[in-house]
């Protein structure tokens, strides 16, 4: 998402005074001071969204729609331009997506009751939504497979600091207290927020910690923790929060903010979010931002799913299931038995594979339910909101009866509060309700309850009556054509309908004169072509018509009503059975990830082992199957963060392309993984709980952020060394690159020491300086491992085996020769190469080794006495007896 190119602009606008307004300017003026000035002011009149001022220009300019003017406030004209209701949704997704706000300001009444008030008076309007990137609820502004999250940071006087998140699409509410700002920073990348609020003074900070936010800066006031609690005990209607959990006033400030934010966005209405829920400190692996982007766990570094671990391991069949498996991704846990019951649940389908295809073909219809509710909750649900729902409902039922008793009785507990879940024999209420909506509704009902047509026959009498009326006088308008036609011998007499004369009689021009002197027509319009009648009877059926049509459209808006407050009170019920089927989504998406890339149950105990067989890349080794190309080559590791039947921290050797970096990133994937609670690629996994992952992975410039490629790195390292406990697991690639040979050499040494001495954890560093793997004779829970590489037939090939022990070299020039190097300056190189490692003593050889220049090209060998001398020889002038003389002379020569 982009945003507008200055955002604080936005924040900081200047609207007209309302002296001299005619009574709409007025109006238009209070409302515009009402909504927040950063959003753009959305004007309802009549069948069109206006808007006007400075909001007209940034609109129109976004938009590419015309910039016009509408009369004059205080002697200037007013710049306007306009958008038709009926497609006010795709203009709002495309400001919303180019990084604006928007609030609706809607009519609140009928034009005709505000005439009642006097000639001159105003439709009465107001804010009724103010829609931003957060909030969002409509399908087509929302992706399905990515939940949409706000989020508000707070930082209080003492500092403390905490973030609280919702999803207005689910309803979650939660939040988090944070020791520090690189927690902060971590937190906020795994939630991803779409919108993030924050005081006004740390709108710069927080646009850096969430790069991917649009940024939404509130008073300073917004943020007290004593009004938040008022705020939050107000909405859940409890006189303690205590039993939501233990709060810190950093959490509440940020809860009270968010909802009120919510609230205020809403226009009022209820945010329907869940009770807060206290995200306790350590219940998730911290991936720190570097190592999520590097690692490419939800996106790649170009911001694509595609590449991503997630879309490697992603066999979910719903939208709701994708987004759990996000999350489950984006944050792992800590928690050993959430771990198993995941894991148990994924094991269950992977045994039982007919029970895993009928759950997955059922969860196909199943839709999503939870944003459909939300929707309806919201009063912005339609028919067809209330039969995705009641279709996915059912879809559990049938759901559960497809396993059957057999396939029950041996479900772990997280699938058996899953199917409990979706039971509707224990929901008599639900039951019937989702009954109800599959009768009452027809079969492809309209996006919007206002169109009408969606009450199936049958359902209610009264409908059925009004639409038997109007259908009757339909008939017998029909019907009159023909009486009209007989009685007036104009075979060609048509009766018709428009919006302008309801429903008339139409002959040609040349029968017009007939029938404008009959008494029984009543001449309405003479065209062209053609001559307009109406007559009394005409008019009568058109008012019968009408009325029968709109108490049918009013009888259907109370039938909709009537299953909308159903579902409302039923709201509990349905939000636990749409995430029991996201529940069973992901899990039977597990087991068929497991099934397809041969996937193990890893074990995930509280020991700082990391063992695994036969690991793999599941992004790689999937890239190399689509390619083609050679299979991948599953590599072991075995680390014991104790240090005792294992190194704790591996050294990792081998030529460029060997399959360094492969190797390094698969292994904090499979963590990743395994705490996700989902099958891990390799023979076999033991884990030891992660409680931090560091990944300091290729060099990337961040020069928005002023930060040279070798600056970043280091900031990196800094973070990683001092923040990196026992439980930490950290991968650390190439570090010191970006500088001189010994800088670079001395900070990767002196990194490896600290790791080993201070920090103690789990870590895989990846080198090309060879002189690190001697590090291991002095560090006694050190070793190496390097990757495997052979010259055959004079060619270089990469087996990408890793084995223990050191590299044997690093065919760094060979590589580059492959490359396409000019061979000049690969014979060169490999010149210098040969100098500096026969003299052992790099500084002392690069001293007499001319710096930058490049190798001469090499002369042009002489000719040989031999060559000089068959050169001269013209062989049609030479006797056999002289050419064999002359092949003995030149053989003496050589
Ligand atoms: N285990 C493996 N099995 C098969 N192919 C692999 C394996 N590991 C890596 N490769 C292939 O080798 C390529 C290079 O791997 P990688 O980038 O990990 O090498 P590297 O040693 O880190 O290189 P450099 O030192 O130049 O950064 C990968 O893109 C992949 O195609």
């Amino acid at each position: 998402m982009t945003r507008p190119a200055d955002p604080d602009s936005l924040s900081q606008r200047a609207f007209p005074t309302p002296e001299g307004a005619t009574p709409m300017m007025a109006q238009f003026l209070d409302l515009r001071a009402e909504a927040p000035s950063d959003a753009l002011l959305f004007y309802r009149m009549g069948d069109f969204y206006e808007l006007f001022f400075d909001d007209a220009v940034r609109a129109a300019q976004a938009l590419d729609i015309a910039l016009t003017k509408r009369g004059e406030h205080q002697g200037e004209p007013v710049p306007m331009c306009g958008v038709p209701v009926h497609h006010a949704q795709s203009y709002l997704s495309r400001l919303i997506k180019a990084g604006f706000k928007v609030a609706v300001g809607e009519q609140m009444e009928d034009p005709t009751e505000a005439k009642k008030r006097g000639a001159k008076s105003v439709v009465r309007r107001a804010v009724t939504r103010i829609v931003t990137p957060g909030t969002l609820t409509e399908d087509d502004l929302l992706e399905a497979r990515r939940a949409n999250r706000i989020a508000a940071l707070a930082r209080l006087a003492d500092g403390t600091r905490a973030l609280a998140w919702a999803d207005v699409t689910d309803g979650s509410f939660a939040a988090a207290a944070l020791d520090s700002e690189a927690a902060l920073e971590a937190e906020l990348a795994a939630l991803n927020p779409s919108e993030l609020l924050c005081a006004d003074e740390d709108a710069r900070l927080a646009a850096e910690l969430a790069p991917g936010a649009a940024i939404t800066p509130r008073a300073r006031a917004k943020f007290d923790a004593s009004a938040g609690e008022r705020r939050l005990k107000q909405r859940f209607e409890v006189h303690s929060l205590d039993a939501f959990g233990a709060f810190s006033r950093a959490e509440i400030a940020a809860l009270g903010a968010l909802l009120d934010y919510l609230e205020l966005s809403q226009a009022g209405a209820p945010a329907r979010l869940t009770p807060p829920r206290s995200e306790q400190a350590g219940a998730v692996m911290v991936i720190d931002p570097a190592a999520r982007a590097s690692l490419e766990i939800e996106r790649t570094l170009q911001g694509a799913r595609a590449g991503s671990l997630i879309e490697a391991v992603d066999r979910t069949v719903t939208a709701p299931g994708a987004r759990l498996l996000a999350e489950r991704l984006a944050r792992p846990s800590m928690d050993i038995g959430q771990i198993n019951a995941r894991l148990d649940a994924a094991a269950f389908f992977l045994d039982n594979r007919a029970a895993r295809l009928s759950v997955r073909e059922r969860l196909k219809a199943a839709g999503d339910p939870a944003r459909c509710l939300t929707r309806l909750l919201l009063g912005r649900g339609g028919p067809r909101d209330l039969a995705q729902l009641a279709r996915a409902l059912k879809e559990g039922e049938r759901l559960i009866a497809g396993l059957g008793q057999t396939g029950l009785a041996s479900a772990p507990p997280a699938l058996t509060s899953a199917l409990d879940a979706l039971s509707l024999a224990a929901r008599p209420e639900l039951a019937a309700l989702i009954a109800d909506i599959a009768r009452a509704l027809s079969d492809e009902p309209p996006l919007l309850a206002r169109d009408g047509g969606f009450i199936a026959p049958g359902w209610d009498p009264a409908l059925d009556e009004a639409r038997s009326l109007r259908d009757q006088s339909r008939r017998v308008v029909a019907g009159l054509q023909k009486t009209y036609a007989d009685q007036t011998g104009v075979a060609g007499l048509k009766v018709k309908h428009n919006n302008v004369l309801g429903y008339f009689i139409e002959v040609t021009a040349r029968h017009g004169d007939a029938l404008m002197g009959d008494n029984a027509f009543i001449h309405r319009q003479t065209m062209a072509n053609a001559v307009r009648f109406s007559t009394p009877e005409l008019g009568e059926l058109e008012a019968k018509i009408a009325q029968a049509g709109e108490r049918a459209l009013a009888l259907e808006l109370e039938a909709f009503e009537d299953l909308r407050t159903r579902v409302e009170d039923q709201a509990p019920a349905i939000r636990a059975a749409a995430a029991a089927l996201a529940e069973l989504d992901a899990a039977a998406a597990n087991a068929e990830w497991a099934a397809d890339a041969g996937a193990v149950r890893p074990v995930v105990d509280d020991s700082l082992v990391f063992e695994i067989e036969g690991g793999r890349h599941p992004v790689v080794e999937a890239a190399l199957k689509r390619g083609g190309e050679a299979r991948f080559t599953p590599n072991a590791l075995s680390l014991d963060g104790a240090g005792q039947a294992q190194a704790r921290l591996m050294l990792v050797t081998g030529p460029n392309m060997a399959g360094k970096s492969t190797y390094l990133r698969q292994n904090a994937l499979i963590a990743v993984m395994a705490q996700a609670g989902l099958y891990v690629p390799a023979a076999r996994a033991r884990i030891g709980l992660v409680d931090r992952l560091f990944s300091r992975v290729g060099a990337a410039d961040d020069l928005s952020r002023g930060r040279s490629t070798f600056m970043a790195e280091m900031i990196e390292t800094a973070a990683i060394l001092n923040q990196a406990g026992p439980r930490a697991l950290v991968i650390l690639d190439e570090i010191g690159r970006g500088t001189a040979t010994f800088d670079g050499l001395s900070i990767a040494w002196a990194a490896v020491e600290h790791l080993h001495e201070v920090n103690r954890c789990r870590a895989l560093f990846a080198t090309h300086y060879h002189e690190l793997t001697r590090l291991v004779d002095a560090l006694d829970a050190a070793a190496n491992a390097s990757l495997r590489a052979k010259e055959w037939k004079g060619e270089l090939v990469f087996l990408h085996e890793v084995q223990p022990g050191p590299a044997d070299r690093s065919y760094g020039v060979e590589v580059a020769r492959r490359a396409g190097l000019p061979p000049a300056a690969v014979a060169r190189a490999r010149e210098i190469l040969d100098r500096l490692e026969s003299d052992g003593a790099p500084a002392a050889a690069l001293a007499d080794l001319p710096l930058f220049s490049a190798a001469p090209p090499a002369p042009a060998p002489k000719p040989s006495a031999a060559e000089d001398r068959l050169k001269s020889i013209d062989p049609d002038g030479l006797s056999p007896k002289d050419a064999l003389e002359l092949i003995y002379v030149l053989k003496g020569m050589v």
